[in-house]
């Protein structure tokens, strides 16, 4: 075992990785926070320094991934979009199956430039998360409480404060609105059959309402719809504690870029079109079990150092004061002192632990589940 790999295996100095990462979110948060007062001079100027602060956050996490983990990520697409990445907004409908797919979407992102300012419509509870949480507040993200009664007019609110956004942006949106289990599966499958629907294998059934709503209301200002079907080579469950521990995975992407305009307008026509897509995802994904790889060429956009500048940057920033305070500590001698330092590392460590407890798939919500119908045996 190589000194590095030694290095990624020991637990201070996972612990090191996230006391930085929660010590410079939560400063970069109350940054964010002095923000407010600005955005009633300057709304624009605003949006442009929060998106670089919200990249001062994700980007260590890009960077765990991408500089600690050392994980790989190969994009399948045709050279034509390819060049297009990264220099319009898009609509990015990804399949939802691992608990770093977020991740893997961010180091895309980064790749691209458009880390920062990337959207999602995410679930209302995560705007409660520390840290990030915070941030996607000021990042103008929209969340949904996956009730349509009360998602139809904040979601369409949200949706076009985003229309005069200053930023090159990609909007993520999970249709199938939570992550795959064999249970969830099940039950979707169900209520497919009640639809007259064709089964789908690897996905849950997607709901529309969400995308049809997004459409709607970006339509004009985003140019295209990004469908992305992810996967991870030797059939790995990557997780975040792996990514932490410096496991090292390979995750491939495949991308077809639809031009808007060939999404219908009508709701039904619109809900017609989703459900198509995911049955061809679904082949997409047959494809990849069958032979280890997707359809057409393939790329591997290159990492860029940014991400890890960041990190040494705010590494700076938050360590240093904590070695003194350390040294200090240690000269007093006090056990009372030590004690409350112990009391302090383990609270952080069991906030960290909780914050990551939200990314696993065995802590994930009953939504697909309570809400299935009824009438379908
Ligand atoms: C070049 C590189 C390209 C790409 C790179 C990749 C990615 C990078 C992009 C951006 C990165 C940005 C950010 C990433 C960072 C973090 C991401 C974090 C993730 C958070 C994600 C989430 O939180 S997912 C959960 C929230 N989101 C959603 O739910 C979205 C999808 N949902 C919807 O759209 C819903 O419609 C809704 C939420 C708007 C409303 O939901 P609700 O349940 O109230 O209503 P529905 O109408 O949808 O449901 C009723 C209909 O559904 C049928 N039904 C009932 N039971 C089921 C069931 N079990 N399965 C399926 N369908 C069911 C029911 O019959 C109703 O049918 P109708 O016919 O009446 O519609
Ligand atoms: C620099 C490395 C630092 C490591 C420490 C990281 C600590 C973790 C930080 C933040 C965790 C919050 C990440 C939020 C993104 C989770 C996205 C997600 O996957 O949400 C699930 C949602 O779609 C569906 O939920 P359900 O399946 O219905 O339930």
């Amino acid at each position: 075992m190589g000194l590095l790999q030694f290095l990624k295996s020991q637990f201070w100095c996972q612990l090191i990785i996230c006391y930085v990462f929660l010590v410079s979110g939560l400063l970069i948060n109350l940054i964010q926070l002095c923000t407010l007062p600005l955005w009633l001079v300057s709304k624009q100027l605003a949006r442009r320094i929060n998106t670089r602060l919200a990249y001062c956050i994700a980007s260590q996490m890009v960077a765990a991934l991408e500089w600690w983990s050392g994980t790989e990520c190969s994009l399948y697409t045709d050279p034509e979009s390819y060049q297009l990445y990264g220099k319009e907004n898009a609509i990015v409908v990804l399949n939802h199956a691992f608990e770093i797919d977020f991740l893997c979407g961010w180091t895309f992102c980064e790749r691209f430039g458009v880390l920062g300012s990337s959207k999602v419509l995410a679930k209302k509870e995560l705007a409660y998360v520390p840290v990030i949480g915070w941030m996607w507040y000021f990042l103008e993200i929209v969340f949904c409480k996956r009730k349509w009664e009360e998602d139809r007019t904040t979601v369409a609110q949200s949706l076009q404060r985003l229309r005069d956004y200053p930023e090159n942006y990609w909007f993520l949106l999970h249709c199938e609105g939570t992550r795959f289990t064999q249970k969830k599966h099940e039950i979707s499958m169900k209520v497919a059959e009640s639809k007259g629907l064709p089964q789908l294998k690897y996905h849950l059934l997607p709901r529309t309402k969400g995308f049809h709503v997004t459409v709607q209301n970006l339509r004009g200002c985003v140019a295209a719809v990004y469908d992305s079907t992810l996967n991870f080579r030797n059939n790995e469950v990557p997780t975040l504690l792996g990514i932490l521990n410096g496991k090292k995975y390979h995750a491939d992407l495949y991308v077809r870029r639809i031009p808007l305009e060939s999404v219908p307008e009508d709701e039904a026509e619109c809900a017609a079109w989703l459900h198509k897509l995911y049955q061809e995802k679904d082949s997409f994904q047959e494809h990849y079990t069958q032979t280890g790889r997707f359809p057409g060429p393939v790329v591997s956009p290159p990492r860029r150092p940014w991400s890890l500048i960041n990190w040494l940057f705010w590494s700076c920033v938050v360590l240093y004061p904590l070695g003194l305070l350390l040294a200090q500590l240690l000269s007093s001698g006090s056990t009372l002192t030590i004690g409350g330092a112990v009391v302090v590392c383990s609270a952080v460590s069991m906030g960290i632990r909780w914050m990551i407890g939200q990314t696993e798939i065995d802590k994930s919500s009953n939504y697909g589940i309570k809400a299935a119908p009824l009438n379908n045996n």
